[in-house]
Formats: C-alpha cells, structure tokens, sequence
C-alpha cells in the first residue's frame, strides 16, 4: 500500500490566508504526518478522506488516482477505500453498538437499522470482542469499547487503509497510554495500513514508522523508522 500526495490549498478567513502545499510518498505500514496546531494536519488528511477539494494537484492511493486535478478526477469520499477515525470517535449517541457500526456500511440514506444483521457487522463485533455489547449506547460503553466501536465503524466497509485524526487527543492520560497501545495491537492483528495526524510527540513514538513533520502547511522533515527502508521518500513541495 502506498500513498502519493501532492496538493495545494489557498484558504481564505478574513484578512488571513493559509497556503498547504504539501508532497510526499509513503510506502510504510504506519504513517504519522505529525506538527504544531494550525501547521495543516487536517487540512491534508481530510484532502486525502474526500472532504476537502485541493486547488491543484493529485493524490495517489496505489498508483491509482483518488484525486487529481488536471485530469479532471475526484472520488467522493465514500468511493475512496478509506476508512476515518474521527478525534472524538464521533459516535452516534442515539445508535447502539451494532447500528453505530452499520452505520460504516451506509449507502445513501438507508436506515441502519435494516442493514442491523449485515454479516461484515458481526463479523467485526466479533473481531473487536462488542458482541456482548452490541446493544448498548456509546454512553455505556468503556473507553476501548468505545474506541473499538468507532475502528470497526471505520473497517465494516472494507477499506484499504485508514486515516486517524488525532485518536488519543480527547482522552485522560492513562486511557490515552491503554488506547494507544490497544490500537496499536488491533491494527497490528488485522494488518491494516494507516495514516495518523498528531501533535503528539507519544502517539509519533508508538505509531511513527515513517514520519513526515508538517509546518506552515509543508513537509519540513521526513524519517522512516527502519533506516534504510526506503519507505518513504519527500517530493518538493506541492507542485
Ligand atoms: N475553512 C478554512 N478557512 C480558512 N482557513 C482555514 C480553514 N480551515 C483551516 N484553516 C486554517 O488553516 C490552518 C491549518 O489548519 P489545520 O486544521 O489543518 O491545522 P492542524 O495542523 O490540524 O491544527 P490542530 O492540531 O490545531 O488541529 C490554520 O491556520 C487554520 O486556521
């Protein structure tokens, strides 16, 4: 699995401008594009999700294109094999268990409560160990019930890879150490490849196996944590 990313982005608020002109190629298992608050995080993340439109530019998931500007291509962001784990887990709090994870299978506007028996559904349950609670609500869930609920929400539609938004950021220190690592294990079992945004210098440590630093909206260092590897290589800039 690889990922080719090379985009820019002008956004405007008022007086204030913000340029994300960001290039890089990854190759590696877990990719964590890691900076300080307002460097371009999520910008590039929700680029690559669909949820964003760059000006220019393309991005490449398996030397196919997702995105790419001169040619005219943009799948939506259901179409892209992409599975996204939001910061908060943004679960449904009036779904149960079971519904919250069907929710990943939706099509249009069907009610997920008829696809309640779908077999990817249960066969995640069962993957992350919520069948004994499939029905309950997020509210009576434990934090890793939670987190696994939300990864198997992110997996039920068979994607490719995945894309984590900050995962561990609204959590207290001790969950976050027992989230990380229950993460890192169940990624780990299922081999998925992944993408993580942070500004955590703990969650880059853990997950960090090639590492891109982003500031002011570009890749200002690269490093893959198996020297020699070759997993990653930068582009310049954007263009
Ligand atoms: N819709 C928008 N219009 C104008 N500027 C925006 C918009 N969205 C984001 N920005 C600006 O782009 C910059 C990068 O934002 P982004 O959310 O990608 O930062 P980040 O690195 O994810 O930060 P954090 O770690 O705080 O989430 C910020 O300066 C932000 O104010």
């Amino acid at each position: 699995m690889s990922f080719t990313v090379q985009i820019r982005k002008q956004l405007h608020s008022g007086a204030r401008s913000f340029e994300l002109d960001v290039g890089f190629t990854t190759a590696a298992r877990r990719t964590v594009v890691y900076g300080p608050s307002g460097a371009g995080k999520s910008l590039t993340l929700r680029a690559i999700a669909g949820l964003l439109r760059p000006d220019s530019g393309r991005i490449l998931l398996d030397e196919q294109p997702l995105f790419d500007a001169e040619a005219g291509i943009d799948l939506p962001a259901r179409h892209r094999g992409l599975g996204y784990l939001f910061q908060d887990y943004a679960l449904f709090p009036h779904l149960n268990v079971r519904q919250n994870i069907a929710f990943g299978l939706r099509r249009g506007l069907l009610n997920p409560s008829r696809r309640e028996r779908d077999p990817a559904v249960e066969r995640w349950l069962e993957v992350f160990e919520l069948g004994p609670v499939a029905q309950q609500h997020p509210h009576e869930l434990s934090g890793g019930q939670r987190q696994r609920t939300a990864l198997a929400r992110a997996l039920v539609s068979g994607p490719r890879a995945l894309l984590l938004d900050e995962p561990f950021s609204a959590l207290d220190p001790e969950l976050r150490l027992r989230m990380r690592e229950e993460l890192l294990a169940l990624l780990e079992r299922i081999a998925m490849p992944m993408l993580m945004i942070t500004h955590d210098p703990e969650d880059l440590a853990c997950f960090g196996q090639a590492r891109l630093r982003l500031r002011e909206g570009r890749i200002v260092d690269e490093a893959s944590a198996r020297p020699g590897a070759n997993a990653l290589v930068a582009d310049e800039g954007g263009r």
